[in-house]
């Protein structure tokens, strides 16, 4: 197999293999950063129907809908942060597991964000609305489903499932404009890594994601 050439800022924690799975963008070049701040993000899935997303109200993301999470606090590791700020910001706990890496780059900003992405298929407590994030439920459209994936979807379409019925689907039109490139591959279980730059105004410059070969 030959060696994928991974952009700066990404780096793998262990020794997997990876097919890439989108690449893009009208710039040559990815956007230079100077340092390095790290996030986390948590989606709460729920038998792979429906997920758990959070209206962003204020700061940073303002208007768009999207998991949880925020900063890794000092002395804190990556998935205390993520426990942490999945209840700051949604009220409730989940046994999350790792899932993915972004790496996310704003032209202008001081630093780029290592954002590591979890997920969790069951939660407790109870959802609660904060000053920061409008939390709801969405179906998972057939279409963030991988193609590899769709003979075995055919017969059992995610949004008929009982537990998603009658949600709106997943905002991608709402969403970071990255998302829609790396949230199939969560939903299908597939650890993944990738960056994404954007411009001062949001609109994404260059992309590129890889993951796990996907069973066959
Ligand atoms: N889905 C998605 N999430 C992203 C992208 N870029 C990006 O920063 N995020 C996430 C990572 C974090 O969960 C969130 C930014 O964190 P935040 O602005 O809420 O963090 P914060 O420092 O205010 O956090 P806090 O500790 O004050 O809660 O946005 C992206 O392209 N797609």
């Amino acid at each position: 197999m030959h060696t994928l050439h991974l952009p700066p800022g990404v780096e793998l924690q262990h020794n997997i293999s990876l097919v890439e799975t989108a690449n893009g963008g009208a710039s040559e070049q990815w956007v230079d950063y100077k340092k390095v701040k790290f996030y986390t993000n948590a989606f709460v899935i729920i038998n792979d129907a429906k997920v758990l997303l959070g209206y962003k109200k204020r700061g940073f993301g303002q208007g768009l809908w999207n998991g949880f999470g925020g900063k890794v606090d000092p002395g804190e590791t990556s998935i205390q942060a993520a426990q942490r700020e999945l209840e700051e910001e949604a009220g409730i706990n989940a046994p999350l597991e790792h899932c993915g890496v972004l790496f996310f780059v704003v032209d202008g900003a001081d630093a780029a964000f290592n954002i590591d992405v979890y997920r969790a298929n069951e939660y407790t407590g109870t959802i609660t609305e904060t000053d920061e994030m409008r939390p709801a439920w969405f179906s998972i459209q057939k279409e963030m489903l991988p193609p590899v994936n769709s003979h075995t979807t055919a017969d059992c379409s995610s949004t008929s499932d009982k537990h998603a019925e009658g949600l709106p689907p997943i905002p991608l039109g709402q969403m970071w404009a990255d998302d829609e490139f790396w949230m199939p591959l969560m939903f299908s279980g597939r650890p993944f890594v990738g960056r994404a730059d954007f411009d001062a105004d949001s609109k994404m410059l260059k992309w590129w994601f890889a993951a796990t070969p996907a069973e066959s």
